[in-house]
């Protein structure tokens, strides 16, 4: 016999004996390498890093547990403690050897915990519960263990026929639910064993899932035609439930041995706080031993969770589903939860006690489904059993692992507990690049005074809809030091509207006027001065423009040359065929046109569709919509006008914010009937006083048309609604207007420049 004492890796040592593994393989795997194995024979060859002594398992004083006194019963002796006959080879049979070839390290203080994804669904056997794998190595004392059982034709028949399905059937268990790799998706890339695989104990039937969401592969076959209907085997929900009667004794629990303590002290889980907890040890699998978590309810053991060297987890079957460490938050108001037993003994180690720990991990999404009622939430039963003592907590902090299967978990119990009494932790960082994961890493790597910090420092669970001014801080402070850009708004580029109206991403700016007095030649010449000031792109969504003709006018504007020699033209000089090619490129990387193509009326959504295609694969700053009427406005009998503008409105709003994209909607106003020249209301615009209410600018254009009152060539920009008064304010601004060229300009500029 050969005793390995390589140190491997995280400086956790190896104390099996290998020679079971070396025999078996020829060569020591590396996982191998890594673990340790806790046995009683092991001990009497090493030198543990704990205070056990060298050749000898000393037993500590019996731990006590939360509510009983030393003289308790439960207490018992040692009886396994100095057994050398046996040796431990804890995965030597067949049915272990995929243990080897796992890359994880085995058993380090560093390894991480497993998450229930692949333990979805709640078990129903006798000798384990949902957390046991088919290969965990297992207690000798647990009922019926079908493990063992012979297999009859039955399964065998069963199995070549799962078999011809790929699955591997080698180590099927009857009686149990077994994880399998999935024939269909194989794991994904993790190649995760997520193939739950139920067979029934008399090996008759079997069923399976896979709960990976992207594969979802399920079925259900029988040996025999007449094997038993498979669902009265595959309904946890309505099987009824005994609850054993368990107690320190009939699991033939014992006293920490110094080498598991030892361990935990690696973890920096001291001897009075596992003590206090009652972690007991428990031997099986030949001398193998194994922690055991005695879950205990007023004073009672009510179950036991096990944890191997090889970290995997199971549990007394049949025992009521509670929270670990559950007596320590009895008529508490501030208690916390935890992910694992490891971090509700580290929690105490930061000098919480008022702690529990989840019994079965996270799940590895949060449902989209409703809750379920009480007695269908099986995954969460634990919560249900324990709902008296939940219901005095006004504060509970959700302290679970910070990966995603984490915070899926503090999303379910925030669900069911209700979030408003909810608080959640950010686990610090424990290098430059990682965060630790979870309470017991932060006491390993920071110190127990952290953990402490970091449990006081916990944040309200969010509710959804429900903010604090706190949650937009860097925002708050990117908009004062102005780092957006544009928090003034764009200016428009005449000096005139300066101070009424500028443009500012995301916004709104609703823009009417009586018929032919220049919206949209105005907001075509407002396009061209962004782009040529700030490169801003466009999306057009111009209903009532031939596409040539919108060309023409964007183009003079652009040139500053008519497009023509036409009457409108005068004596200008018409724009040169290689103005003409430089403005095409210009056009077409400017604007991005937006149009039905079959004559049919665009709805809202089609075009903020297109528009946000437009902003994401050309980056465009502005959309135009001109006008409304020209939309398709086919609503609801039940709905009012001005309730379909709101929303249409709201619709507009919403992707002008979430794209930082400005909005610029025509809406002409309804018939005038006794107008006599002057600019109209905003809350003129045919079909909604929204117009004016949702807008962030509110603009009309209007233009004299009598010379005798002025000269037919002002266009007055009367900014009437300015919401963000960063950008702007109410006012009139005048321009003049260029019939030649089609562009605006401020009344005082040079005339050579007009
Ligand atoms: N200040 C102005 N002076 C003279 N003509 C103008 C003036 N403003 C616009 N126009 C002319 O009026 C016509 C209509 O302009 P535009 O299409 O911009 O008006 P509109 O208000 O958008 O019209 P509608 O409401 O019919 O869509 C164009 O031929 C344009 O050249």
């Amino acid at each position: 016999m050969r005793v390995c004492l390589r140190r491997p890796l995280h400086s956790t040592l190896l104390f099996s004996s290998s020679s079971s593994s070396t025999t078996r393989t020829g060569t020591t795997s590396p996982s191998r390498r890594l673990g340790r194995v806790w046995s009683q024979r092991s001990l009497s060859h090493v030198s543990a890093s704990a205070s056990a002594g060298p050749t000898t398992l000393r037993p500590f004083k019996l731990p006590t547990p939360p509510g009983h006194t030393k003289s308790q019963s439960w207490m018992m002796g040692s009886k396994n403690m100095f057994k050398t006959n046996s040796f431990a080879i804890p995965f030597a049979n067949s049915s272990h050897r995929h243990f080897f070839n796992t890359h994880t390290p085995l058993f380090s203080a560093y390894s991480s915990k497993p998450i229930s994804k692949i333990h979805s669904l709640p078990l129903q056997t006798n000798g384990f519960s949902s957390i046991s794998h088919a290969n965990d190595p297992r207690p000798d004392i647990l009922e019926s263990p079908a493990e063992y059982r012979l297999e009859t034709t039955k399964l065998k028949i069963l199995k070549r026929k799962l078999e011809e399905l790929g699955m591997d059937t080698e180590i099927c268990v009857p009686g149990q639910y077994n994880h399998l790799l999935c024939p269909m998706c194989k794991g994904g890339d993790s190649e995760e064993k997520s193939l739950s695989l139920f067979v029934t104990e008399d090996g008759g039937a079997a069923l399976w899932m896979c709960f990976r969401g992207k594969c979802g592969w399920r079925g259900s076959t029988r040996a025999l035609a007449d094997s038993r209907s498979l669902s009265g085997s595959w309904n946890p929900i309505t099987k009824v439930k005994i609850k054993r009667e368990i107690t320190v004794e009939n699991l033939q629990l014992e006293p920490l041995c110094d080498q598991i303590v030892g361990y935990f002290a690696e973890r920096l889980i001291s001897r009075e706080t596992l003590q206090r907890n009652s972690v007991m040890q428990k031997s099986c699998a030949g001398d193998q031993l194994v922690i055991a978590f005695t879950y205990w309810k007023d004073g009672k053991l009510v179950s036991c969770k096990y944890r191997d060297s090889y970290k995997k987890f199971w549990q007394e079957a049949n025992t009521e589903k509670i929270f670990y460490g559950l007596d320590d938050i009895k008529d508490k108001s501030d208690i916390i939860i935890v992910e694992g037993e490891m971090d509700k003994l580290a929690m105490e180690e930061a000098g919480f006690r008022n702690c529990v720990s989840v019994p079965d991990g996270a799940p590895a999404v949060v449902s989209t489904k409703d809750l379920p009622p009480e007695e269908k939430d099986i995954k969460y039963q634990y919560l249900w059993n324990c709902k008296e003592y939940l219901q005095k907590a006004s504060r509970i902090v959700l302290a679970t692992d910070g990966d995603t299967a984490g915070q899926a978990l503090a999303e379910e119990l925030a669900r069911r507990l209700g979030r408003e009494r909810c608080w959640r932790v950010k686990w610090p960082k424990k290098n430059e690049v990682d965060n630790c994961k979870d309470a017991n890493e932060v006491l390993m790597f920071l110190g127990a005074d952290v953990l402490k910090e970091v449990i006081d420092n916990a944040e309200l669970f969010p509710i959804r809809g429900l903010f604090n001014f706190k949650n937009y801080f860097d925002e708050i402070d990117a908009y004062y030091n102005r780092t957006y850009g544009y928090e003034f708004g764009l200016p428009t580029g005449w000096r005139a509207l300066n101070e009424f109206y500028n443009v500012v991403p995301g916004e709104l700016t609703i823009v009417t006027g009586v018929p032919n007095s220049g919206k949209s030649e105005w907001i075509d010449a407002l396009l061209c001065n962004l782009n040529e000031t700030a490169g801003w792109k466009f999306a057009l969504c111009s209903m009532e423009n031939r596409v040539r003709e919108h060309a023409r006018k964007l183009l003079e504007k652009h040139i500053k040359k008519p497009f023509f020699d036409a009457r409108y033209g005068g004596s200008a000089e018409r724009m040169t065929v290689e103005e003409l090619q430089q403005g095409k490129k210009w056009l077409s990387d400017t604007f991005h046109l937006i149009r039905c193509e079959d004559d049919s009326l665009p709805s809202i959504k089609w075009v903020l569709d297109l528009a946000k295609a437009a902003v994401l694969r050309h980056g465009v700053r502005g959309l135009v919509i001109d006008p409304y009427n020209e939309l398709d406005h086919q609503r609801p009998v039940s709905q009012t006008e001005t309730e379909y503008v709101s929303q249409m409105l709201t619709k507009v709003k919403r992707f002008a914010q979430h794209h930082s994209c400005h909005v610029w909607f025509v809406a002409h106003p309804r018939q005038l009937h006794h107008w006599v020249g002057g600019p109209p209301n905003m809350y003129d615009i045919s079909g909604s006083a929204h117009f004016i209410n949702k807008c962030d600018n509110g603009i009309v254009i209007h233009r004299n048309r009598d010379p005798a009152a002025g000269p037919v060539d002002q266009v007055q920009v009367c900014v009437r609604k300015v919401r963000n008064k960063v950008a702007g304010t109410i006012g009139d601004a005048f321009l003049l207007y260029n019939r030649v060229t089609g562009e605006f300009m401020d009344i005082d500029e040079p005339s050579g420049k007009r």
